[in-house]
């Protein structure tokens, strides 16, 4: 038996949304190409790691959440995550998983926002502090590769562009704070599934369109004009995920009807976020889209926001992303 000594390494860890999404076809190892722009949120995960030593309780992860999200479908064993992240980081290290995870979850579970991902990242982070391995940046966003598609972006945070499946990392520059409403629904939509769904979808004739270049987004960005990147908002996964769950598009309606500049769903979905016009026009429009009883809870965020950092214990900085565009909220907080 084992039980958890000594002080924990805690990470924070942000959700992420796609601002552009383009999705190419599918690949024979079953993923498909992507080009797209990912953002951090400040909606954030607060990921503890301890080091369990024998005597009492066994290594695992604990999971709680704060208000308002339901971690009921969020496992607690070897197929959660974050501990399959410590496992691919034991094994590069060769070095036993002998740790206790504790996971304070904000990020909505199955939204399409990377609520594991986010907790994998934090969770390599924490151990590797908390074994104190020389593991420089680039041997860490391997790892983070490894367990998954979009982990490597929770480590880096920021703004960036993605390629491959999701991994390859370029920083884009991104002068501005963006003011976001999250809408989330009241369940969740499997990753795989969308994929799926939209590979049927490309199959009829009448396939939907795909996105436009990203050029044009990378440029808005630069300029920090939220009106110019609120018209170049774009997700292929978003027909995907409407086709799943019509209701969406009711959600996408509402956001805009509050007084959003535009909406788009979030990855695979099924959260919808939309962009506003400042920061005290996103706290109207989710009044009002929160009275819209179109999703199960709204909150604001802004992003850009840094990517996994150790915030108590004894760890290793986390990997430089841009700087944050004010002080840390807190664990799952957003303003
Ligand atoms: C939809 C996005 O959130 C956009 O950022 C990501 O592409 C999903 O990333 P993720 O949840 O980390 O996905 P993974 O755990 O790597 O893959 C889960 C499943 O999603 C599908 N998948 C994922 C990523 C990708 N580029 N192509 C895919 O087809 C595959 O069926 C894969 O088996
Ligand atoms: N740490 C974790 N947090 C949340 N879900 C987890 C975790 N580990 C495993 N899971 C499982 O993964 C499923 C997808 O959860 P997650 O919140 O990562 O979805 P997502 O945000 O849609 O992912 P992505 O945006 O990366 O596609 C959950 O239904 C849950 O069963």
């Amino acid at each position: 038996m084992l039980s958890a000594v000594g002080p924990p390494v805690t990470v924070r860890v942000p959700a992420k949304i796609n601002l552009h999404l383009a999705v190419g076809d599918l690949r024979p190892d079953g993923y498909h190409d992507l080009v797209t722009v990912f953002q951090a949120l400040s909606i954030v995960d607060e990921v503890s790691v301890t080091r369990a030593v024998a005597g009492a309780i066994e290594p695992g992860v604990v999971v709680s959440a704060v208000d308002g999200v339901d971690v009921s479908e969020v496992p607690d064993d070897a197929s959660n995550l974050a501990w399959r992240a410590v496992e691919a980081l034991a094994r590069r290290a060769d070095r036993k998983p002998d740790v206790r995870i504790g996971l304070r979850k904000a990020i909505p579970v199955a939204g399409g926002m990377a609520g594991g991902s986010a907790d994998a990242a934090g969770a390599l982070l924490a151990a590797a502090g908390l074994w104190r391995l020389e593991m420089g940046r680039d041997e860490l966003m391997e790892v983070a590769a490894e367990v998954g598609s979009d982990v490597a972006f929770a480590l880096h945070g920021g703004t960036a562009l993605g390629t491959g499946r999701g991994e390859r990392l370029v920083s884009v520059l991104s002068r501005h704070t963006f003011h976001w409403v999250v809408a989330v629904a009241d369940h969740g939509l499997s990753t795989p599934t969308v994929f799926g769904e939209l590979d049927r979808l490309r199959a009829r004739p009448e396939a939907p369109r795909r996105v436009g270049d990203v050029e044009p987004v990378l440029e808005a960005l630069a300029s920090g004009e939220a009106r110019s990147l609120a018209l170049l908002l774009g997700n292929d996964l978003q027909a995907a995920a409407v086709s799943l769950d019509p209701g969406l598009r009711r959600t996408l309606r509402a956001g805009v009807d509050a007084g959003a500049l535009a909406g788009v769903v979030s990855g695979s979905g099924p959260t919808c976020v939309f962009l506003c016009d400042g920061a005290d026009a996103a706290v109207r429009v989710a009044a009002e889209l929160a009275g819209a009883g179109v999703c199960r809870t709204v909150r604001v965020a802004h992003g850009p926001v840094p990517g996994a950092r150790v915030v108590d214990g004894d760890g290793p900085p986390g990997p430089p992303g841009p700087p944050p565009p004010r002080p840390d909220p807190g664990p799952g907080a957003y303003a």
